[in-house]
């Protein structure tokens, strides 16, 4: 489902040009899991931005491929068609955000204003999607039905990386990009999140890419890869 071939980022930093990714490979099916470790500075956050939308590579392709269709897209956002990530537009990456990619991240990037139910309502308001049921049995799964009324940091860290877990697969995305999502969690939480958000994927059919430091939350994936010289290097 997502495919990326020969994908290759370079920054310019104040006297060369620093090369982060050579040529990187990857492909991942809807509902299975991938971790990605490495040491800090390697590039796995680079990677991720690329796959979301949120930076352009310099070359090498991503693409969103539907289970039906083989066509594929750099204009349309509609669910179930196939997108060339790398190719889109400001506008269509927006959208591609909006629609098809959930985000979790290490500091749960929760909106203090709202509610934890108005933060996990909000990106599937966004989308004029409305399926309240699948939402509700989605908190019920990550065990925070009791904190829907409270604000966000009336909550543990783990309680909120449940809540941020929520959001990010109301909408039912495609695919789930987690930064170091367990990075601000003690070990007991760390992993009681983990398995929740390998779970929570697995079961809503979406691709779920993890970065971690931590070789526990690794081996939880269904495959394991490591950044090594650049490159993606699959472990399992
Ligand atoms: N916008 C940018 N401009 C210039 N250099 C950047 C930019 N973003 C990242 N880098 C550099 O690219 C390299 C890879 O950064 P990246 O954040 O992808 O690493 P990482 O593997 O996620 O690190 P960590 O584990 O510490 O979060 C680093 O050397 C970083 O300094």
């Amino acid at each position: 489902m997502l495919e990326i071939k020969a994908l290759t980022k370079s920054y310019q930093a104040p006297e060369s040009r620093i090369q982060v990714l050579e040529r990187v490979d990857l492909s991942l099916a809807a509902g299975q899991s991938l971790s990605i470790q490495g040491p800090s500075g390697c590039g796995k956050s680079t990677l991720l931005h690329l796959i979301g939308a949120l930076d352009k590579p310099d070359s090498g392709t991503i693409a969103l491929k539907s289970g039906t269709s083989s066509r594929t897209s750099t204009t349309h956002t509609n669910a179930g068609e196939s997108f060339n990530v790398h190719e889109l537009s400001e506008t269509h990456a927006d959208a591609y955000r909006r629609q098809h990619v959930g985000f979790v991240f290490q500091k749960f990037n929760l909106i203090d204003c709202l509610s934890v139910q108005d933060n996990i309502f909000l990106p599937s308001k966004l989308n004029g999607y409305n399926d309240n049921d699948y939402i509700m049995a989605l908190i019920d799964a990550l065990d925070i039905a009791k904190h829907v009324n409270k604000l966000p940091n009336q909550l543990s860290g783990g309680e909120q990386q449940r809540v941020a877990i929520a959001r990010a697969l109301a909408h039912k995305p495609r695919l789930v990009l987690a930064d170091e999502p367990t990075g601000n969690l003690d070990e007991v939480n760390s992993d009681k999140v983990c398995q929740l958000l390998y779970q929570t994927c697995q079961q809503a059919n979406a691709a779920l890419v993890l970065v971690t430091h931590s070789s526990a939350v690794a081996k939880l994936a269904d495959s394991q890869a490591h950044m090594q010289n650049k490159q993606l290097v699959r472990v399992s």
